[in-house]
């Protein structure tokens, strides 16, 4: 017998205004290669001109890595806020005034797959490089920008995207919907003719220590660590929150429900039996083992999770209460 929370009441009852993070290890989503990766990406550091930001745009004010500010703090900085096909961006003026404040005054939101804004990145660039120092590339016309960010936020989709857009030819580097396929600092990977430009893919580095376990939740929620790290029930639920809260109802009718609820154990059990994912489980009763058919609530998480991730439950901003309500 499973055992939910029972803080948030019946099926109906008003959203939660808050979502249990005691309990979570979040030190726990870290995995031992990314030190490693950060590692190489400031030995090739002295090789580029520049560095570009890839973040998801659901999360534009959390959930970067602040080592890369200490790491790469020398090199002009464009930050690419990546995903906007799924976020809500109805706040984006105050999102970027917001950044701005922090000192993030170059930032792009784009779509890797549909190759939206894409071709304002170059010229981005070269702005950036040509109000910079080189060093000793000072009269190279070659230039090479090194690609960093948390894992699977798009980070070699940006790199293939630009190079259709300016070079008309296909992949260069692969992408995945798991975060983590990409495993080394990558060789020079060319995306445009004129100016001769040069990308470093890298791989996904997510800070040693996540702020919060809420941070931890939202960055899990875009596919940054594996999800059985987190927990997939534990996701779908905070998901079910964030849906709820900020009146994101297309999983009602996208599965079929009665209503909305905040009751993750009832939704994932009417997800299951939509989708006809039940399993056979033992069950001690006083006349022995019995088998009972049982709604497969694993795989209702994992498919409203992936439902939500390919944007059937509508855009989001994960960020929305960090958003400051005056500019
Ligand atoms: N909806 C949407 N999906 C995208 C976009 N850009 C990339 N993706 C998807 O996001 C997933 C991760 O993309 P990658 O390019 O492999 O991400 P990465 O940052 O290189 O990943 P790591 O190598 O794990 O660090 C893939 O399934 C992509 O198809 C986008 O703008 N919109």
């Amino acid at each position: 017998m499973r055992l939910w929370p029972q803080a948030w009441g019946a099926v109906g009852a008003a959203w939660r205004e808050c979502f249990p993070l005691q309990g979570h290890d979040v030190a726990r989503w870290f995995p031992g290669h990314m030190a490693k990766g950060l590692k190489k990406m400031q030995s090739s550091l002295k090789l580029v001109d520049c560095v570009i930001e890839v973040h998801d745009a659901r999360i534009p004010l959390s959930g970067r890595n602040s080592l890369f500010q200490e790491l790469l703090g020398l090199k002009p900085h464009l930050l690419v806020l990546n995903k906007m096909d799924l976020a809500d961006l109805t706040e984006q003026q105050k999102i970027v005034q917001h950044l701005e404040g922090k000192g993030l005054k170059n930032v792009i939101f784009t779509n890797c797959v549909k190759d939206e804004n894409i071709k304002q990145i170059i010229p981005k660039l070269m702005e950036l490089i040509k109000y910079s120092y080189r060093y000793n590339r000072a009269e190279n016309m070659e230039y090479c920008v090194m690609v960093i960010g948390v894992p699977n936020v798009g980070k070699s989709s940006l790199i293939n995207s630009l190079r259709r857009q300016h070079l008309r030819t296909g992949k260069a580097t692969r992408v995945g919907g798991e975060p983590g396929i990409t495993r080394a600092v990558t060789s020079r990977i060319q995306v445009c003719e004129r100016p001769l430009t040069f990308l470093l893919d890298t791989p996904g580095v997510l800070a040693p220590r996540i702020e919060s376990v809420e941070t931890g939740l939202k960055l899990a929620l875009c596919g940054t660590v594996l999800d059985h790290l987190v927990g997939e029930e534990t996701m779908a639920d905070y998901l079910l929150y964030t849906l709820n809260r900020h009146g994101l109802f297309g999983y009602v009718q996208h599965y079929g429900l009665a209503s909305a609820c905040d009751h993750i154990e009832w939704v994932l059990k009417n997800v299951a039996v939509k989708l006809g994912k039940t399993r056979k489980v033992k069950v001690l009763t006083g006349t022995g083992n019995v088998n009972v058919i049982q709604p497969d609530y694993a795989m209702a998480a994992r498919d409203f999770l992936r439902t939500f991730r390919s944007g059937l439950l509508g855009q989001v901003m994960l960020d929305r209460d960090l958003i400051p309500v005056c500019g």
